[in-house]
């Protein structure tokens, strides 16, 4: 189970790397765009600042395959290792999939709302799927089912594929998405504080803190 940041933002990336155990960092034209920035300075800061160590997946903008293709082998040269060209699951982007998958080029399909997409996306070489779990229960639907039965389908069919879950807008949803299977997580700071913080915690370190102080002051008795 591996936990990535779903941001573009680069001092969320750098407080969420400090503090907690993230694999890497997933962005899509939306998130990138609320950044206002320039797009490959930015990108090659989040490269500079999580490492060769995690995951980067960074999506595509092109909507025909053969421009999926090139925006897919540029990136994958640009940032090295750990690099996943992240691809919508429309027709153009499942051809784009199994293009860069015959060039070595690893991909991961996203805009997942349906189990099937998921069959499609693996036979085609992605290595990740990205189900949009809070946008497919705003449409009625339940994310979670989703990703229960995606995974499902990959154990029953033995897929080469893993579950990325992405659009999350609860601690609830990510939750139950583990349950479900996900293999890996991906979403926005705030949301990851919510996996850590607990009221009761925070009362407990309040109340240990006092006891503490109320017999041996503020001071640490070790002798450092
Ligand atoms: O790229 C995938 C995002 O996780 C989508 O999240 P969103 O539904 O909050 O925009």
């Amino acid at each position: 189970m591996l936990l990535l940041l779903d941001t573009a933002n680069l001092e969320d990336i750098k407080k969420g790397i400090d503090l907690y155990p993230i694999e890497g960092v997933t962005t899509n034209p939306s998130i990138i765009a609320r950044e206002n920035t320039n797009f490959l300075s930015r990108i090659c800061d989040i490269k500079d600042t999580i490492g060769s160590g995690r995951m980067l997946h960074v999506q595509t903008v092109g909507l025909k395959a053969d421009d999926i293709v090139r925006e897919g082998v540029y990136l994958n040269q640009l940032m090295g290792d750990n690099f996943y060209v992240k691809i919508p699951v429309i027709p153009e982007g499942i051809k784009a999939m199994k293009v860069l998958k015959s060039m070595g080029v690893a991909t991961t399909a996203t805009a997942i709302f349906t189990p099937q997409q998921v069959v499609m996306a693996a036979r085609a070489g992605a290595s990740y799927a990205a189900p949009y779990i809070n946008r497919i229960d705003n449409i009625i639907g339940d994310g979670v089912k989703v990703v229960e039965d995606i995974s499902r389908i990959i154990s029953t069919h033995n897929l080469d594929i893993k579950v990325l879950g992405a659009s999350f807008k609860n601690t609830e949803q990510i939750h139950k998405a583990c349950l479900a299977g996900a293999h890996t997580i991906t979403a926005p700071l705030d949301l990851v504080e919510t996996l850590v913080n607990h009221p009761l915690t925070g009362a407990s370190v309040e109340k240990f803190s006092i006891e503490w102080e109320s017999v041996y002051g503020k001071k640490l008795t070790y002798d450092f």
